[in-house]
This record gives C-alpha cells, sequence and structure tokens, in this order.
C-alpha cells in the first residue's frame, strides 16, 4: 500500500526561506517580524507533524486489515463472519478517516476539550458510514486511535515527559467515564456493557488503554526479540489481546460463552507456544475457521491491534521527519 502519494512535498524550499527572512529581520530590528515567522514556521512544522501522524494512523489500520489469520475478522484473505463487510470496505472506511486523525492530532496538542475531540469524532464517523454505505467498520477505531492521536499532540508538545498512557488518563479520563451517563442506548456495545457490566471502549480509554501499553505491546516486542517475523509479532500482539479482553462485539453476538471460548482459544494458542511454534499460521487458522463456524468477530481486539502499532511507531519515533 504506497501511502506516498498521500504524503505531501516537503517544503524544505519554503522553509530555507522563510529561515533566511527570519534571520534578516532579526538582524535589522524588526523581531516581531521575525516572532511571527517563527510562529508561523512552529506552525507549518505542527502541520506537518500532524500528517505523519495520520499516515502512522493509516497505515495502523491497514496492516490489521492484512494480518491474517486474525480469528473471526475480515482481512484480504477473506471476510471471517462477516456477510456485510470485506477489505474494500475496510479500505473506503480508512481513507475517509485520513483528515480526522491528523485533525484531531492537532486538537490535542492544543488542548482541546473531550466534547471537542468528540465532535471531531461523530464527524468522522459521519464520514465513515458514508464511504461505507451505512456499515460500520471503524467506530470503535475512530475513538480509540483518535483520542491516541490527540494525546500524542497534547503528549509531543508537553515535550514527551510523561507517558501517552498517562496524558489520556490526564486529559480526558473525567470526561470519557461521564460519558457512561448519557451512552447511546441503540448500540451493540453500550448494551452488553451494560448487561455484562464491562467497561468496553469508554472504559479502556478511561484507564490510558491498558490493553495496548501493558499488554499488546510487551507482546509485540517480546516476540520481534525472539525472532518472529513481523506479521507473526503482530499476531502474537492481537492473540494476547483477545486472550483478555473484554471485547463488547464478541458479547454482542457470542454473549459471555462467546467471550469464554475465545479467550480459551487465544489463552490456548499462547500457550502452546504461540508464533514462536512453526506450525503456528495453521493453529491460528484453525482457530479462525471456528470463530467463523460460531459467527464471533472480535473487531475490539482488532481496533487494539491498530492502537498498539500506531503506538508502537509514535513512540520508536517513527515518522517521516522529525518535526522539530
Ligand atoms: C465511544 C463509543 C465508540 C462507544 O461505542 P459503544 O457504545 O458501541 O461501545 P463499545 O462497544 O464499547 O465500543 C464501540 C466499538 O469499540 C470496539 N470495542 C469493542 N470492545 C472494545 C474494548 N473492550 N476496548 C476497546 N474497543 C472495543 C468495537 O469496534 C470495532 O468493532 C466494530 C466492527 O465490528 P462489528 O462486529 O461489525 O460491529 P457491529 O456492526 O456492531 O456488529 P454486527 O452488526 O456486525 O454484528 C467497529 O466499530 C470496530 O471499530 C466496538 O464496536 C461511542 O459512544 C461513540 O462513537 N461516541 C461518539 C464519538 C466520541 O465520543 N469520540 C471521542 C473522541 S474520538
Ligand atoms: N478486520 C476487521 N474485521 C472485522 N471487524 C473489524 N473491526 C476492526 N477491524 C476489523
Amino acid at each position: 500500500m504506497a501511502f506516498a502519494a498521500l504524503e505531501l512535498t516537503p517544503d524544505s524550499a519554503l522553509d530555507s526561506a522563510s529561515d533566511s527572512i527570519t534571520d534578516a529581520a532579526a538582524e535589522h530590528g524588526v523581531p516581531h517580524i521575525a516572532e511571527v515567522l517563527r510562529t508561523r514556521q512552529a506552525w507549518k512544522a505542527m502541520v506537518r507533524r500532524s500528517r505523519e501522524i495520520s499516515m502512522l494512523a493509516l497505515r495502523a489500520l491497514h496492516d490489521e486489515l492484512c494480518l491474517y489469520p486474525k480469528p473471526g475478522l475480515v482481512s484480504k484473505m477473506d471476510n471471517g463472519s462477516h456477510d456485510d463487510m470485506d477489505a474494500a470496505t475496510f479500505m473506503r472506511s480508512l481513507f475517509s478517516l485520513r483528515r480526522y486523525f491528523s485533525t484531531i492530532y492537532l486538537a490535542g496538542a492544543a488542548g482541546a476539550s473531550f466534547d471537542r475531540l468528540r465532535r471531531l469524532g461523530i464527524d468522522a464517523e459521519r464520514r465513515m458510514l458514508r464511504a461505507t454505505s451505512g456499515i460500520n467498520t471503524h467506530r470503535g477505531a475512530i475513538f480509540n486511535l483518535g483520542i491516541l492521536c490527540a494525546a500524542a499532540g497534547r503528549w509531543e508538545q508537553e515535550g514527551g515527559t510523561s507517558s501517552l498512557s498517562s496524558t489520556v488518563v490526564c486529559q480526558w479520563s473525567d470526561d470519557i467515564k461521564q460519558m457512561d451517563s448519557v451512552a447511546d442506548d441503540a448500540s451493540h456495545g453500550s448494551r452488553a456493557c451494560r448487561r455484562y457490566a464491562v467497561g468496553g471502549a469508554r472504559g479502556e480509554a478511561a484507564m490510558g488503554f491498558p490493553h495496548v501499553f501493558d499488554v499488546a505491546l510487551p507482546a509485540l516486542r517480546a516476540a520481534r526479540a525472539g525472532g518472529a517475523s513481523e506479521r507473526a509479532a503482530r499476531a502474537q500482539a492481537f492473540f494476547a489481546i483477545l486472550a483478555v479482553l473484554d471485547d463488547t462485539n464478541l458479547l454482542h453476538r457470542g454473549h459471555a460463552s462467546g467471550l469464554a471460548y475465545a479467550h480459551r482459544a487465544a489463552r490456548e494458542f499462547l500457550a502452546g507456544g504461540g508464533v514462536l511454534r512453526e506450525n503456528w499460521p495453521a493453529r491460528a487458522r484453525a482457530i479462525h475457521d471456528a470463530f467463523v463456524r460460531r459467527r464471533l468477530s472480535p473487531g475490539g481486539s482488532a481496533d487494539l491491534l491498530a492502537a498498539t502499532l500506531l503506538v508502537d511507531r509514535i513512540l520508536s519515533g517513527d515518522g517521516w521527519q522529525r518535526w522539530r
């Protein structure tokens, strides 16, 4: 997938011209013009960084889609437990979000309220539904990765001193918890949260994404360190999430027994050596087929895998150009 087409031509020529004007203005005693130009330069750097973050979020969603086997879920190999969507649906959805992630990064950098983030998320969901003819592909991802992009904006503005997870909690946890009191009863997820007393996406975000930072990211990095391929490391991270997450999609479709079945299958896969076993793709494929037979689809686990791949790249300094 060449995201280069979406990458903007670096405006380094304009940057160097602007730098020389700034220096001249400062030298000849017109500091306010220099300050204006410096502010303009800082803003342009932030916009460039927001586009890098957007590309990282789109790559994370694309990498999640492409991972196979991924029990019950859509990939480019098959549609998993779904009759209403395929990989093309996810690709249309993913590209409809390219401006959303950069916008919400800038909103976070500017210290936006949760209400502002919420409105951006709702607008993004509207664009997603238009792109997918009404299919819910990434509603949870809009929420999960949107908050993490906003947190990245805030965190980078503050110099990266605290942690991304604590930035989510400090900035928006109370507001996210308040969402419960006005939850939309119509959604599968909010009904599952109430019926089974689980936190769902809101609970995960309000706690600073523990399944990303404390479960999946360590599993991803340990698998890489153990010599696993990138595909295998991503599969290991996915199964680590699936083994423990209260995924409301699993509860919605499979009820408590479906969630327990999914947890057990993932734990057995990991206990059997996970991806460090030679035949892991065959074992993962057997679990995928069993989920499809049961119509189970862990969409929340898929979202948190994408969130993990995004966070991994942000924390590893991945980006097209250093923005400062
Ligand atoms: C904040 C909301 C998104 C909360 O939505 P909801 O009330 O529905 O509650 P949840 O189910 O908890 O979350 C919604 C989606 O989040 C994913 N998810 C599920 N469990 C978890 C979890 N434990 N942690 C994190 N994320 C989780 C999941 O999304 C993915 O699955 C969907 C696709 O799968 P599918 O099976 O097709 O789903 P359905 O169509 O529902 O089922 P079928 O009909 O096919 O059987 C897809 O969305 C994936 O992303 C959950 O579905 C909501 O209140 C909201 O959007 N608020 C407004 C926006 C906002 O506040 N934004 C804040 C700033 S960005
Ligand atoms: N690959 C996928 N298949 C089904 N639902 C999903 N939700 C997020 N990613 C998904």
